[in-house]
């Protein structure tokens, strides 16, 4: 797991690092590793350095600094690089040291450009790009390299023009689009949430001996591959289908059959042995699955260790009746689609309340905002976690970033999205998959942050065959699992 940092949390362990090392190094290790990063894609790229036509934007703070630094490294090993000062105060010793590598000032972007290096700002930015540094960036991306493509963006930090905090882009026109982001010490939220995250292209964490300086919990989390390998429940020679977990499905109705079928076919591929059907849609599920237990409805099924209720469930009096039972149940409950409507009006507030096992929303923002007033805003992580806190429920808000954030205060980003999921029933196929998590036993977070893991990764495998329908996506968890558990 990788922590996030907000910006404040980040310049204290600056500082508390800083008083121990001479004035000037941490800078330098900045710049030495972004110079490192920038020669590599220029090395992977065009075959070197020397020669090669660089762009340095410097703002007013240190993240120009940064970047300057950087560009005298590449001019030393022969790169043209010139700097566009967007600010009349820019950071001085480093334009210095550029000028002296050999560097050369200069009032707009021309001629053709490999590399385009963002220090325009960092951690001191706010809001949208001003408006000459955005015309600069816009201009600069539109130029081209020598090989007729467009040059590489490398952002210093963090792409400029983005909510450092909160990952929110508030005008994307004047917001740097960066194929690599690099960045110094920690994780910032921007590079893992929100639009900000897809700004950030990919991230490359330079460290600068901060680690042991970070004292706050972070703001978000990211999990990976070893995180769901750990958690993912493994079979015992001792284990029968009951140990490993009854999952049931209350979801599906005349209306919305599709989604009985694609949230089985979720909770088919996780860790479970046994998977319990209640619904109108029976007929259907056992054609489909004949490993798949059936009954009409959740008062004559069996027990289960985990619900999944609401997918394509409706909204009329039977589909209350069958949340009230599921929500009557102590085991973990997820509620999703439908039953986030049938919650938003408060009628099912006491039985919420009364629960004593763990519930997992999993709104999108439509859903979020019946239920919380208002849609998530610009800090999704803020909005879940009070949601989260609000509900006592752990709230996994969907997106390109997926957030989960729970009623301690913990949250995490998902890395693995892909735009691909952005299809009718992938939500239905997500929901099955957490609800056999939860079933096989993992604590409501963790089942939530590895079913949108492993979701993401089944996106990008049905991504990579072609067009994508919520069927590709479910068919392709079992490889998913695979590749996240081994
Ligand atoms: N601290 C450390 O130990 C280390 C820090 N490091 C580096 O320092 C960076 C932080 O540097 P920083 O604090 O100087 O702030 P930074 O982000 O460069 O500039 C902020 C200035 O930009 C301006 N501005 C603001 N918003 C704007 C906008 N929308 N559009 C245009 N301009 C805007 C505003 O100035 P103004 O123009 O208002 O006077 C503001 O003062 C950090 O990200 C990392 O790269 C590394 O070297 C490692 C060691
Ligand atoms: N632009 C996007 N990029 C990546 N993932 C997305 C995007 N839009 C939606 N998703 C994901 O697709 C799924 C859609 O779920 P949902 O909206 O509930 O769909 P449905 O109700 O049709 O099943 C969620 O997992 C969500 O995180
Ligand atoms: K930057």
């Amino acid at each position: 797991m990788k922590g996030a940092w907000r910006a404040a949390d980040i310049r204290a362990a600056e500082k508390a690092l800083m008083a121990k090392l001479p004035e000037g190094t941490l800078m330098q290790r900045a710049a030495a590793g972004l110079a490192r990063r920038c020669a590599g894609l220029l090395h992977d790229r065009f075959g070197g350095v020397y020669g090669r036509r660089v762009l340095v934007l410097a703002g007013s703070g240190d993240n120009g600094g940064d970047a300057m630094y950087a560009g005298a490294a590449l001019a030393r090993r022969g790169a043209d690089v010139r700097v566009i000062r967007l600010s009349d105060r820019i950071h001085g010793a480093s334009y210095k040291a550029l000028v002296a590598a050999g560097g050369r000032p200069a009032p707009a972007p021309h001629g053709h450009l490999d590399l385009v290096v963002d220090g325009i700002v960092g951690i001191g930015g706010r809001g949208a790009l001003r408006e000459r540094a955005a015309a600069v960036v816009a201009e600069a991306v539109r130029a081209r390299a020598e090989d007729g493509g467009a040059p590489v963006v490398v952002a210093v930090d963090v792409p400029s023009g983005v909510e450092v905090d909160t990952g929110d882009v508030p005008d994307p026109a004047a917001a740097v689009r960066a194929d690599v982001t690099v960045t110094f010490g920690a994780l910032k939220p921007a590079h893992v949430v929100g639009a900000a995250a897809v700004h950030s292209g990919l991230v490359d964490l330079v460290d600068i001996g901060l680690a042991g300086y970070l004292v706050t919990r972070p703001a978000v989390e990211v999990p990976d591959h070893s995180d769901i390998a750990g958690w993912w429940p493994s079979h015992a020679s001792t284990d029968d289908k009951y140990t490993r977990g009854v999952v049931g499905l209350a979801t599906g109705s005349d209306g919305y059959p599709g989604a009985a079928l694609l949230s089985v076919a979720g909770a088919l591929a996780g860790p479970t042995g046994y998977v319990r059907y209640a619904g109108t849609a029976q007929e259907s599920v056992r054609e489909r699955f004949p490993s798949v237990v059936t009954t009409d409805s959740v008062g004559a099924a069996g027990r289960a260790q985990a619900w999944v209720c609401g997918c394509g469930l409706g909204t009329d009096e039977r589909a209350v009746g069958e949340l009230r039972a599921v929500l009557a149940t102590p085991v973990p409950v997820i509620l999703d689609a439908d039953a986030l409507t049938l919650i938003a009006d408060g009628s099912m507030a006491q039985p919420l309340r009364e629960r004593r096992a763990a519930t997992v929303i999993t709104p999108h923002d439509r859903e979020f905002a019946r239920i919380a007033g208002a849609e998530p805003g610009a800090d999704r992580v803020e909005a879940a976690l009070r949601l989260a806190a609000q509900m006592n429920a752990v709230v996994l808000l969907k997106g390109d970033r997926t957030v989960v954030a729970a009623p301690d205060g913990s949250a995490f980003a998902n890395p693995t999205g892909s735009a691909a999921l952005a299809t009718a029933g992938t939500g239905d196929v997500l929901a099955g998959l957490l609800g056999s998590l939860l079933a096989g036993g993992l604590p409501a977070p963790r089942a939530a942050v590895a079913a949108a893991y492993v979701h993401g990764l089944a996106g990008r495998l049905a991504a990579e065959k072609g067009p994508t329908t919520a069927v590709d996506v479910a068919a392709e968890l079992r490889e998913a699992v695979t590749l996240a558990t081994r």
